[in-house]
C-alpha cells in the first residue's frame, strides 16, 4: 500500500467522524480597510448543501474566499470541524477544502488532463508520480463533468463552459471534505447546469455554493443564506426563505412563488416586465 492510500483512509475516517462541518462565526471581510462583509454567522452541516444568494456585490464571493483561504477575515473565524481553518497546514487544508473560485489561475498552457491532475497535488510528496488511484479519480472526475475523451485538449482552447467543467473536475479530483463553489453554473448551458446540480446532490459532501439562479438554488440547497450589503438577512430552507416579500425587499423584483409542477420544489416566476 502506498502512503497516499494510507492518507486516503485517514480522510475517510475524518469524514465519518463528522469532520466536514463549516461554522462561520461573526465574519468580517475588508478590502483595503473597507468592510464589505460584517457580522456573518452561518453553518454548513456535515453533508449539507448551503447556498449563498444575494444581489451583485452583496458579499457572497468574499465570504467564500475566506473558506478556501484566499482571504483572511478582518475579524471572526471560519471553523472546519471546530478548528480555525487558518490554523490548518496548507497541505491539509488543500486535501479538505476544494474550491471553484471566481478568480482563475493562469493554467492556460496545460492540457485538460494536467489541469484536473493538479487536484491530486495535495496528496503527493514533491516529485511523486501519480498512481493508479490518482488516475482513476481524474478519469472519474472528467467523466462526471462530461469531459471524458477531452483530456488532451489545451485548456486555453476550451469554451467558457468547458473550462468551468474542467475546473470542477479538478475540484472533484481533489476528493475534499468540503466543496466551495462560486457561481459554478456560470457559462453552463441548461443541460450541463441540470447535470451539475445532480452531481452535487449525489456527492453528499458538505458544499458551500453561491448561485444567482434562485430556482436552481431552491432545487439544490438544503439551506439558503441570503446576503444583502454584506450581512445575512435570512437563513432557512428554500421554502422558508424565498418568499415574494424577500425577493421584493432584497432583489427589488416582483415575483410569484409557486410550486414546481414536475419536482415540487419552490418555483419563482419573475415579472420580467417590471422591477420595483
Ligand atoms: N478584490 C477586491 N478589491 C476591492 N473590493 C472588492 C474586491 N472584491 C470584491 N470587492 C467588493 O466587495 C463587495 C462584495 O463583493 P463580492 O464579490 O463578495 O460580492 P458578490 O455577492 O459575490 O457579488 P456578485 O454577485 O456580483 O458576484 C463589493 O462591493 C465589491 O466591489
Amino acid at each position: 500500500m502506498t502512503g497516499n492510500a494510507g492518507r486516503k483512509t485517514g480522510d475517510e475516517e475524518r469524514r465519518a467522524a463528522g469532520a466536514a462541518r463549516i461554522d462561520i462565526e461573526n465574519l468580517q471581510v475588508a478590502y483595503a480597510g473597507r468592510n464589505v462583509v460584517a457580522g456573518v454567522h452561518l453553518v454548513a452541516a456535515e453533508g449539507e448543501i448551503a447556498g449563498l444568494v444575494g444581489p451583485n456585490g452583496s458579499g457572497k464571493s468574499s465570504v467564500l474566499r475566506t473558506v478556501y483561504r484566499y482571504l483572511r477575515p478582518a475579524a471572526g473565524r471560519v471553523l472546519l470541524a471546530g478548528a480555525d481553518i487558518r490554523a490548518l497546514a496548507p497541505g491539509r487544508a488543500a486535501r479538505q477544502v476544494a474550491a471553484l473560485p471566481q478568480e482563475r489561475g493562469s493554467d492556460f498552457e496545460l492540457t485538460v488532463r494536467e489541469v484536473v491532475t493538479m487536484g491530486r497535488t495535495p496528496y503527493k510528496r514533491a516529485f511523486a508520480r501519480e498512481d493508479r488511484h490518482d488516475r482513476d479519480l481524474v478519469a472519474r472526475s472528467l467523466a462526471a463533468v462530461g469531459m471524458a475523451g477531452q483530456e488532451a485538449r489545451r485548456f486555453s482552447a476550451l469554451s467558457g463552459g468547458e473550462r468551468q467543467r474542467a475546473l470542477l473536475a479538478r475540484a472533484f479530483a481533489q476528493d475534499p471534505d468540503v466543496l466551495v463553489l462560486d457561481e459554478p453554473t456560470n457559462h453552463l448551458d441548461v443541460r450541463h447546469q441540470v447535470e451539475l446540480l445532480g452531481l452535487l446532490r449525489a456527492q453528499g459532501r458538505t458544499t458551500l455554493i453561491s448561485l444567482h439562479d434562485l430556482n436552481a438554488a431552491a432545487s439544490l440547497c438544503d439551506r439558503l443564506h441570503v446576503l444583502n450589503a454584506g450581512r445575512v438577512v435570512a437563513s432557512g430552507t428554500p421554502r422558508e426563505v424565498l418568499t415574494a416579500e424577500l425577493l421584493a425587499e432584497v432583489f427589488g423584483v416582483r415575483a410569484a412563488v409557486t410550486e414546481h409542477p414536475l419536482t415540487g420544489d419552490p418555483l419563482i416566476a419573475f415579472d420580467h416586465r417590471h422591477s420595483l
